[in-house]
């Protein structure tokens, strides 16, 4: 029976390695109440996500179907959420239906482009809804960012490294990409060449981001998520770096953004934003 008091949220991709751990932030949380988990592993199919996440019995199950959950999150008196740890394959039209639905969106999955993310906004802002595109939700990464936009102003050039574990399909990350546009947007020109360049085996400097700033990925087993701007001028070396140690650190940001979501009129893009 749900209390008309509490958020209600839907979790898409709720089994997987970020999903798995949205739902224990959520069934912790006393003003949310989790309505739906929605995953298309076939081996899950109506298994409690409580039981599937180990934290016991949520009368919650595992469904297939985003938009029969989504109805759900309709049904009270509060605009509900849907919480997005899919695959960038599926995010765009989760997206789309969750709006269409008039619930509410907080995205983490990455991979949308500078395009979709645009449209998504113009469908956002044409149903009056809020949404949330947040390519990190760790504060430890917005703290990076910000030292990079605040170091950037003193050094012209700047690299970004960016290594993550190899069950991840995109690259670069979406929070390489994002700390690129930051950086970009302070309208400096980066890396001016100092000798003519040959790139001897294609790809060894990196894919150029936004701003030209190059980004180099690492995918290894072993990683979880982890990222290095580096600054150079002559004689020194500027490095800021972010670990990820475990992914209970995206918890709080991830909250963070459910509970504000439902106050956005439009699409905000980064939860630096919103703090
Ligand atoms: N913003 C942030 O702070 C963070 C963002 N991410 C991003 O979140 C996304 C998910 O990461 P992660 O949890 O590690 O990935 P996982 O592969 O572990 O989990 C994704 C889950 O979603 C399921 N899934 C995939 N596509 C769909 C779909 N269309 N509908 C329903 N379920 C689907 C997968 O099922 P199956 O395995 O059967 O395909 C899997 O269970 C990635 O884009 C990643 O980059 C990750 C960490 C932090
Ligand atoms: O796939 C991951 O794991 C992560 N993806 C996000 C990204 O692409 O930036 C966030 C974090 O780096 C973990």
């Amino acid at each position: 029976m749900a209390n008309q008091d509490l958020i209600p949220v839907v979790v898409n991709g709720a089994a997987g390695k970020m999903g798995r751990e949205v739902i224990k932030a959520v069934a912790q949380a006393s003003d949310l109440q989790l309505v739906g988990a929605v995953d298309h592993n076939p081996a899950l199919q109506g298994q409690d996500i409580g039981e599937v996440v180990g934290i016991g019995p949520l009368e919650v199950p595992v469904l297939a179907d985003l938009q029969s959950v989504l109805v759900l999150a309709t049904q009270e008196k509060i605009q509900g959420v849907m919480v997005d740890f899919t695959h960038p394959s599926g995010v765009y039209d989760n997206v789309r239906s969750a709006i269409a639905y008039g619930v509410r969106p907080v995205v983490g999955t990455t991979g949308l482009s500078e395009q979709q993310i645009q449209d998504l906004g113009d469908f956002a802002e044409k149903a009056s809804t809020g949404c949330l595109i947040a390519p990190n939700f760790a504060i430890g990464v917005l703290l990076m960012q910000q030292a990079a936009v605040q170091a950037c102003q003193y050094f012209d050039h700047v690299e970004i490294i960016e290594l993550h574990h190899n069950q991840k399909a995109d690259a670069p990350s979406g929070t390489a990409i994002k700390t690129a546009q930051m950086l970009a947007e302070m309208g400096k020109t980066f890396n001016p060449a100092a000798v003519e360049e040959k790139e001897i085996i294609a790809g060894a400097k990196g894919g150029l981001g936004p701003g030209q700033i190059p980004i180099h990925s690492i995918r290894l087993p072993g990683l979880i998520a982890h990222q290095e701007v580096l600054f150079g001028s002559p004689g020194q070396l500027y490095t800021i770096r972010h670990d990820t140690t475990d992914r209970a650190c995206y918890m709080p940001g991830v909250l963070l953004g459910i509970r504000k979501v439902v106050e956005l009129k439009g699409l905000v893009y980064g939860l630096e934003k919103l703090l």
